[in-house]
């Protein structure tokens, strides 16, 4: 007998359940629709649910936590435990408050949404036969596809799962011009295939460019509500208090006093709004502050447009962000292209679309990389050596290094979950290459405690800092950590003088570290080069009222100040002079290792030791010409 084409097949009455992930909004969310749009088809009754899921709470072993046994991984690879949590209580807080808001605003439509704390297979497993569940699939992040992956067995036998694309991503996979298993790598590549004109000048797009769906509206109707009991459900009396829904989640007494402490931003869909409402209102505004930032790593592109600072870099030199919606963005309170969208008119449009494909091509890279996306060699299998010193991440980690802008930017981290994009940058370079540290471990440290932690984002963030991005990224061949360290060192010290030079008074750092207040403006950036005399007037003996600074100490650089040592090599004709990082480069860009080219380094002479040489000889010369000149005088 001929099956019945699907179209006509009998649906099924039990209830459509929409699993709620991290697309906690109504407004732009193509997978709610769908949800509504089924129950109210077919007359079905319909169920939000969101489920806190421990496995992405609690302290794990690293890229454990879905695949305990590393089936769907390399056979080698080892359980190693970095001791952190997957997600801090404050920003489990923060998600708490957009799951509540989210409840509120489904019930101010007639519906009702149920909150849960278990594994979603197993809350899932419970839904009555018949059941059709809808979720947004999350496919940057594979623990988070592996749990698709196990309610779709769960249900197998007696209810539907549909995963959807949702519109976490600017780009529909349909709509895009090559397939996700593979696309451009770089940046410039992916604008372009995209259709962006020159993203790095201009917003314009060519007439054929790749289409961004428009947002879409917010369900008017509501369906019926579905009245189920399922595993694990947190109570309205639980979710009404902060401090009963931690504890229900697992947060210990400590954790939980700690995250009160903190102020937290507005939670939800109708702040996220606000916040970008707020942000374009500001935009037609002259800007205030004018003064000229120093950037120094960062890829500055052309500059100034006619005087107008097109993607707005001068903000990524401040401490406080600029459209600051990255933590509603991370659960979903607003869609990127909704932001998009709503920021077409702006005078910034181009800032906000260059961001936005930056996003993009960190969640395109985390589909294509998959799992090795976490591997200590990275995406593009690195091999270099690695520290694992526990005492150098721990004062990382709580902002105790002495090197006063990391320890200020680590421990704003802690405090707030926020850290401005450069200060993750710097904090993420000196732990990997002055410290050695296995990037692994900061990167997850940062999934612990970062309020807009993103899988993709993170993650693909410190693959670029860290160099194991791509297999042609600098880096390789080092024997040593201290090598290593020593070839970054003064790359290091840039960065650290461009954050001298943005904030001269220290005000930034005042405000993180109390027990450096009292030092003057001009050693509160490096107290390590203060005399004795004023550490003690200071208030900051260093090593005892503040650490010595690991790694260091690091010298201030000035742009018109000496150069480095250069030195030239015996068997270079060229007449060229290289400085050891030079010498490393090209050893390097040779194929050789970073030990060759410490040896050539060792081998050449100083330009200064030549010039001595040369004086010496010009005045050998010139006593030779003195001599000559009076013995013809004589003759
Ligand atoms: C080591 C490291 C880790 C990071 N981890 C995260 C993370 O977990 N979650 C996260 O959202 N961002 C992360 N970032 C990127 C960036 O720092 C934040 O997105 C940005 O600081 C958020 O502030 P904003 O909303 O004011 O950003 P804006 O500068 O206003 O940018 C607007 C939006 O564009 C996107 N965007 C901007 N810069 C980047 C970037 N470099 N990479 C990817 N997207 C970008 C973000 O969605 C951001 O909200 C990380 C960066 C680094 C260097």
């Amino acid at each position: 007998m001929a099956l019945a084409p699907p179209w006509k097949k009998p649906r099924s009455a039990g209830p459509v359940v929409w699993w709620m992930r991290n697309d906690l909004r109504l407004q732009d969310n193509p997978v709610a629709r769908t949800a509504v749009a089924e129950a109210l088809t077919d007359q079905r009754p319909l169920l939000p649910v969101f489920i806190f899921d421990p496995r992405f709470l609690d302290r794990s072993f690293y890229g454990r936590v879905t695949d305990p046994n590393f089936e769907k991984s390399i056979k080698t690879r080892k359980p190693v435990d970095f001791s952190g949590r997957k997600t801090c209580a404050l920003r489990a807080r923060f998600w708490l408050r957009c799951v509540t808001r989210m409840k509120q605003s489904i019930a101010s439509k007639g519906g009702a949404m149920l909150v849960c704390h278990g594994k979603p297979e197993e809350v899932l497993a419970k839904l009555p036969g018949g059941s059709l569940v809808v979720c947004q699939s999350e496919p940057v992040s594979p623990e988070q596809t592996d749990v698709e992956d196990q309610v779709a067995k769960a249900l197998s036998s007696h209810c539907e799962l549909w995963r959807k694309w949702g519109a976490m991503s600017l780009y529909h996979r349909k709509d895009l011009p090559f397939p996700l298993t593979d696309g451009p790598g770089s940046y410039t590549e992916l604008a372009l295939t995209l259709g962006w004109e020159d993203l790095w000048r201009s917003p314009g797009r060519t007439a054929d460019a790749t289409r961004i769906r428009p947002p879409v509206a917010a369900p008017e109707v509501w369906p019926k509500v579905a009245n189920l009991e399922l595993p694990g459900i947190m109570s309205d009396l639980v979710l009404n208090d902060e401090r009963e829904s931690l504890k229900f989640l697992g947060y210990t007494a400590e954790e939980i006093e700690e995250a009160m402490a903190q102020e937290l931003p507005d939670a939800g869909e109708a702040a996220a709004q606000q916040c970008l409402e707020q942000w374009l209102a500001k935009q037609s505004e002259e800007p205030k502050d004018l003064q000229e930032p120093v950037l120094w790593d960062l890829p500055t592109g052309y500059g100034p447009a006619k005087g107008h600072d097109a993607l707005q870099w001068a903000n990524l030199a401040k401490p406080d962000g600029w459209l600051r919606i990255s933590h509603y963005m991370a659960v979903g309170c607003i869609s990127a292209r909704e932001i998009l969208s709503r920021a077409e008119e702006s005078v910034n449009f181009n800032g906000v679309a260059h961001r936005l494909l930056w996003r993009e091509l960190h969640r395109l890279n985390a589909i294509r990389w998959g799992r090795r996306l976490f591997w200590l060699q990275g995406p593009g299998r690195v091999e270099r050596p690695w520290s694992w010193d526990s005492a150098a991440i721990e004062a990382w980690k709580a902002g105790r290094t002495g090197v006063p802008y990391i320890d200020a930017c680590m421990r704003e981290l802690k405090q707030t979950g926020w850290l401005a994009y450069k200060g993750r940058k710097t904090a993420g370079f000196y732990f990997v290459f002055i410290l050695g540290l296995d990037w692994r471990v900061g990167a997850f440290h940062f999934e612990d405690v970062l309020m807009d932690y993103d899988v993709a984002m993170n993650y693909g963030n410190w693959v670029v800092v860290a160099e194991v991005d791509k297999s042609s990224r600098g880096a390789h061949g080092f024997k040593s950590v201290q090598d290593l360290a020593a070839w970054k060192k003064e790359e290091f010290e840039w960065k650290l003088s461009a954050e001298k030079k943005n904030d001269p008074s220290g005000e930034y750092l005042r405000k993180w570290l109390p027990e450096l207040g009292k030092l003057d403006a001009k050693h509160i950036h490096e107290p390590w080069a203060m005399s004795e005399e004023s550490r003690k007037t200071g208030g900051c003996v260093l090593g005892q009222d503040y650490p010595k600074p690991l790694g260091g100490p690091f010298r201030m650089r000035e742009e018109e100040e000496e150069e480095e040592e250069r030195r030239f090599h015996p068997n270079d004709n060229s007449g060229n002079r290289y400085t050891y990082k030079e010498f490393i480069d090209f050893a390097m860009s040779k194929g050789y290792d970073a030990n060759f080219g410490k040896k050539c380094w060792e081998e050449a002479r100083p330009v200064a030791a030549l010039q001595e040489e040369n004086e010496q000889l010009r005045q050998q010369l010139q006593a030779a010409e003195h001599q000559l000149r009076s013995l013809q005088g004589a003759a």
